[in-house]
């Protein structure tokens, strides 16, 4: 049958960028997604904002929710050291593969462990069977409307500590309304907006939003 639109991205990678090479990787999947086929990566734009955070945290255990094809997961793992542990969780079996072999091309697959399951069925697990001591930091970037959801599993799970980065996108377009407001009003987070573009568009607006847990 005819390619998913993730298969042709994945296509277009292996046509265009190097193999082994990150930062190839993901400026061809940014330059389909700006001259042939939007998709919902997380992209240049936001990924620059991304980038900052990472470096900033430097981040020995991240946790990542929503692979899609894992443009970001790439971006991520990109600059962790080697020593770093890395889990990327997608719901959807079919991106999961594309990621997989996306993942693969950048030649990162030592540096990321992706599951393919349900994040509410995964968090739970992240002690007992990744090992999981608590996390440095979180980036959500799955359905919505299950953000907040996933960020009180985080807490009852006891996976935050103080000082733990959240990072979310799509607080804009298409929207996580009442995870902004529970990150901004619960009195767990300091939590600050950052503006940006949304993925391959000049005029629509979107953001990420950072929140530190307080402990
Ligand atoms: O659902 C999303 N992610 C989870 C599945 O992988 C997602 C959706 C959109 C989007 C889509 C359709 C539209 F019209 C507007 C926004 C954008 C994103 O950045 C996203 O992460
Ligand atoms: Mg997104």
């Amino acid at each position: 049958s005819a390619m998913s639109k993730e298969q042709r991205v994945l296509q277009y990678v292996q046509q265009n960028a190097s193999r082994g090479d990150p930062d190839s990787v993901l400026a061809a999947v940014d330059k389909f997604g700006w001259e042939t086929e939007w998709a919902m990566n997380l992209g240049d734009v936001k990924g620059a904002i991304l980038d900052r955070f990472v470096k900033e945290t430097a981040p020995q255990t991240m946790l990542e929710l929503g692979t899609y094809m894992g443009y970001s997961a790439i971006r991520i793992a990109r600059l962790l050291p080697e020593t770093a542990k890395f889990m990327t969780v997608e719901f959807d079996q079919e991106n999961a593969a594309v990621a997989r072999e996306m993942i693969e091309f950048a030649g990162l697959q030592n540096r990321i462990i992706q599951i393919t399951s349900d994040t509410a069925d995964v968090i739970p697990q992240l002690k007992t069977k990744y090992d999981v001591e608590t996390l440095d930091m979180v980036f959500i970037d799955h359905w919505k409307d299950v953000y907040v959801r996933d960020i009180k599993l985080l807490e009852t799970n006891k996976l935050l500590r103080k000082g733990t980065v959240v990072v979310a996108d799509n607080i804009i377009k298409p929207g996580a309304p009442e995870y902004a407001e529970y990150v901004r009003t619960c009195g767990k987070y300091d939590s600050t907006f950052h503006e940006s573009r949304f993925e391959y568009s000049n005029d629509d607006i979107d953001g990420l939003e950072k929140s530190v847990f307080r402990g």
